[in-house]
């Protein structure tokens, strides 16, 4: 699968481009501002519905302007795709794929996907536990469908539960029949989560481990753990046990909302003990996992963004890196910085074809 023609108007700092993209290798050059950003989000926006970036699809509008639009030519299983988001200020996204309007947007997720790797993703090291489930619940629904559904039904289960915690706390009146039914629910959305997601770490896991070592040449030990409550004790036992401690805190301490993943180097944790590079390479290798995960789960390449990715990685990491993503495993590849010779040098001294962008303030040359 690939991208061939990408267009837009009035998306962020563009008023109008229009490009046709290679198969291989593609990257886009330009100076801090130019906009290789913005024309990897607008990918993105193709693929997913929505910015990489930023929620608010009307702050993509360039300012001044009152509606974005974005088109794309895609090249799937010797079928074209031609797939159009277009937003106006006040109005609900329009999204259409061959011309017709989609019902819901979930049914496009995972039909044309897509691993984008930007400087933005440190966010699932550095911050709370939110983001690492967030990474992923959004790899796992790209390949299955009743996931994210399972999860909103559970977000549900759960917010009732905690309703009716506060609501024993407020009123004094317990009824241990009327919770029991809460749990009830809540153990069976969240029993089938848990079982989703460990079978996707014991798949993703030793992926991960291979493309790390690969990009450090083996020079450091990391570890990926995937860290669950229920990985001990099923749910409703917990729920059962920790009822006092719930009623106390008027919220539900127990189930797969409390699900982490652990980042270790040499055994320490990656937040503290890792250097700005190695926390790269980790979230790189994490990111290339998902790739692969997704490569096998569909059938096909996805696309590859890869947003200013040689900051903070040292000369045998790059060349390790973009030998593994120029190779047969991967397919297309967007790649953006900000220095033509450095792009042309690394892929020189690899021997791969790069298709060349130039990008200054909002304009794309090839
Ligand atoms: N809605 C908008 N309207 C107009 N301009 C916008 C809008 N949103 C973002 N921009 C502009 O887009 C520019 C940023 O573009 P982008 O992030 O793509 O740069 P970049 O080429 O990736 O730069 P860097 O090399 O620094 O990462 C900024 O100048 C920003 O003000």
């Amino acid at each position: 699968m690939y991208l061939q023609q990408l267009s837009f108007l009035n998306f962020k700092n563009y008023t109008e481009a229009e490009l046709t993209l290679s198969t291989g290798v593609n990257a886009f050059v330009g100076n801090n501002g130019a906009g290789k950003t913005n024309l990897l989000d607008a990918v993105h926006y193709l693929s997913l519905c929505k910015s990489y970036f930023n929620p608010i699809d009307s702050q993509q509008i360039k300012q001044g302007a009152d509606f974005f639009m974005i088109n794309g030519v895609f090249e799937k299983n010797g079928n074209k795709e031609v797939v159009a988001c277009g937003v106006k200020r006040n109005q609900k996204k329009q999204f259409k794929r061959n011309k017709k309007d989609y019902q819901r947007l979930a049914d496009h997720i995972g039909l044309l996907p897509l691993v984008m790797i930007s400087p933005y993703d440190i966010s699932i090291i550095i911050e709370g536990s939110e983001e690492r489930r967030k990474f992923i619940d959004n790899v796992i629904s790209q390949t299955d469908n009743q996931y994210l559904d399972e999860l909103i039904a559970y977000n549900k289960f759960l917010a009732n539960r905690n309703a009716m915690l506060k609501l024993i706390a407020d009123t004094g009146r317990y009824d241990p029949d009327l919770l029991a039914v809460l749990d009830e629910q809540l153990t069976a959305s969240g029993t089938r989560i848990f079982a989703k997601r460990r079978a996707f770490m014991e798949s993703f896991t030793p992926v991960f481990n291979q493309h790390y070592s690969f990009i450090s040449a083996g020079a450091e030990q990391v570890e990926l753990v995937y860290e669950s409550q229920l990985l001990n004790d099923n749910l409703a036992t917990l729920l059962k046990k920790n009822i006092e401690r719930d009623r106390i805190l008027e919220r539900t301490t127990s189930g797969i909302h409390k699900d982490d993943l652990q980042f270790n180097i040499h055994g320490m944790p990656m937040k503290k003990f890792g250097s700005q590079g190695q926390q790269k390479s980790f979230l790189i290798a994490l990111k290339l996992a998902q790739y692969t995960f997704l490569t096998q789960k569909k059938g096909f390449k996805p696309l590859l963004l890869l947003d200013d990715i040689f900051d903070k990685l040292d000369e045998g990491r790059v060349t390790k890196l973009m030998q593994m993503v120029s190779n047969n495993d991967f397919g297309q590849v967007l790649i953006t910085d900000t220095s033509i010779s450095r792009v042309q040098n690394i892929f020189e001294a690899i021997n791969v074809d790069v298709k060349l962008f130039k990008v200054a303030e909002g304009n794309i040359d090839a």
